[in-house]
């Protein structure tokens, strides 16, 4: 066994040092991080009798991304609502289901869905015009619920009033769905099936799905409605940009009409695209926009870039994208510095081989993304938020291997290219519009399966 992480305690080992609230899962997964990497990159825990390799090594790291293809268990006590979904599911079945689902998710696929970033972009940057030039606010509630409103018409092409409602509805239910399920985790007891029914949680929990369920099976049936009324033209075209798009629930459906996909599988995929989606993405947004307003020689930089780009108002088309390069460079930063996924859980099936350690079968492993982000590889100035490195060949040659933003390996993020899009338009508006001014260590977090704000002050400033 590698080094064991300090603070173990007999029968205990390290359970007591994840108990707590999700804000303290943060602190220690930070503290993990450093530990390990000054430990030469793999250390080990135990929880309860269940062993866990945390792994920083950048080598290792990779290892274990390309090998070890099945979800910890934690995965499971969601598995009643995202069933068998591409974040959930293992084996041959998520494998068959990534080949089914991975050219909805090409870059072409995503620019058609620029008409709808566009004028969500726009949306934002006027609902945020009641703070401009006036005292710090929460920007975070803003991003998660256009997030949502993006995913709303990208995944389901529902982009009437009914939204909003929705949104709310539906962040709130998956927000406690995901908050009790790091609790649960937190909780040694109630890793047992029987103490979590016992407990009454299992009932607030089935409570909770059961409401997410009807909201998505409601969806789904008004889209099925559509499609057989063969107005497939009102379905997939989007009255206000007059831009042609096929929501992912009709790419879906559309494989079922090759007897590919079933109604319930189409559910959990759909469910699954947004709770992989709209957090992350407004978080990541979250992050980096208070970054920005925290170095403003950096936000000069990408404003100028856009500028360059873009000129002074005119919405992103699809061969802009790759040529907001700095932009890009930000986003990784920003991923670098506040990984959104901090802690990517695998099960080790089979005993694995890491350069220095074999990883015993059943057993856990976690990359913790936040230390292999500050392994030696991306020089002495790992603290500091600095794009520009990502920028430099002989930084990206090593530090791509090491990053774990969007994961690597065959499971990473099926929608990194969605996410990058969709990222670069909401900047492209928002920085052309509003100079940001606020202090990274105002920043506090907690980790609800992803890494969340609870507060992210910052000010905007109209730009003349
Ligand atoms: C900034 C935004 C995003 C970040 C930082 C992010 C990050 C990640 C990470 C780290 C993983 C690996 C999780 C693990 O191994 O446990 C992942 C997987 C995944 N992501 Fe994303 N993601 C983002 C946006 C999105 C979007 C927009 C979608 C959907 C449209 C999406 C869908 C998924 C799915 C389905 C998986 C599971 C893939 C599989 O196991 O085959 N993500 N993401």
């Amino acid at each position: 066994l590698p080094p064991s992480y300090p603070g173990e305690l007999p029968i205990l080992g390290h359970t007591h040092l994840i108990s707590g609230d999700t804000e303290k899962i943060w602190e220690i997964l930070k503290e993990m991080s450093e530990k390990c990497v000054e430990n030469g990159g793999v250390l080990h825990a135990k929880i309860g009798t269940q062993i866990y390799y945390l792994v920083t090594d950048p080598d290792d790291a990779l290892t274990v991304a390309n090998n070890c293809l099945h979800k910890h268990f934690i995965y499971d006590y969601v598995r009643t609502w995202l069933g068998n979904g591409l974040l959930t599911s293992s084996g041959e079945f998520w494998q068959r289901h990534r080949k089914l689902l991975n050219p909805s998710f090409t870059v072409p696929v995503i620019h058609n869905f620029l008409g709808i970033f566009n004028h969500m972009a726009k949306q934002l940057v006027s609902e945020l015009e009641v703070h401009a030039d006036r005292g710090p606010f929460e920007i975070s509630p803003y991003l998660r619920v256009i997030s949502f409103q993006t995913f709303s018409r990208t995944a389901f092409g529902i982009a009437d009033d009914s939204v909003k409602e929705f949104a709310e509805k539906y962040m709130e239910s998956s927000d406690q769905v995901m908050n009790m399920v790091v609790y649960r985790f937190q909780n040694f007891l109630l890793h047992s099936d029987l103490i979590f029914k016992l407990t009454g949680l299992k009932k607030k929990q089935d409570r909770l799905i059961k409401i997410l369920d009807d909201m998505a099976n409601q969806v789904i049936e008004r889209k099925k409605a559509e499609m057989k009324l063969a107005n497939e033209k009102k379905a997939n075209e989007w009255s206000t940009t007059n831009t042609r798009y096929k929501p992912f629930m009709s790419l879906l459906l559309e494989l079922k009409n090759d007897d590919t996909l079933t109604d319930k599988e189409i559910k959990e995929e759909v469910d699954t695209f947004i709770v992989a989606g709209f957090d992350t993405t407004s978080n990541c947004l979250t992050c980096l926009l208070v970054l920005l307003g925290t170095y403003p020689e950096v936000q000069e930089k990408m404003y100028n870039e856009i500028i360059e780009v873009l000129g002074p108002d005119r919405d992103i088309e699809k061969d802009d994208i790759k040529r907001l390069v700095y932009t890009e460079a930000v986003i990784k930063e920003a991923l670098r510095v506040f990984p959104i996924g901090p802690a990517l859980l695998r099960y080790v099936d089979r005993d694995i081989k890491l350069k220095n350690y074999t990883m015993r079968a059943d057993s856990q492993a976690v990359i913790l993304a936040r230390g292999a982000h500050r392994s030696p590889i991306f020089g002495d100035d790992v603290e500091t938020f600095r794009p520009e490195r990502w920028l430099d060949s002989s930084i990206t040659a090593v530090g791509n291997n090491a990053f774990y933003g969007f994961s690597l390996g065959k499971r990473s993020c099926i929608g990194k290219a969605y996410a990058t899009v969709s990222m670069k338009t909401t900047l492209s508006h928002l920085l052309r519009k509003y100079k940001l001014i606020s202090n990274v260590n105002d920043m506090r977090f907690k980790v609800d399966m992803v890494l969340k704000t609870t507060t992210a002050p910052v000010r905007i400033v109209r730009r003349k």
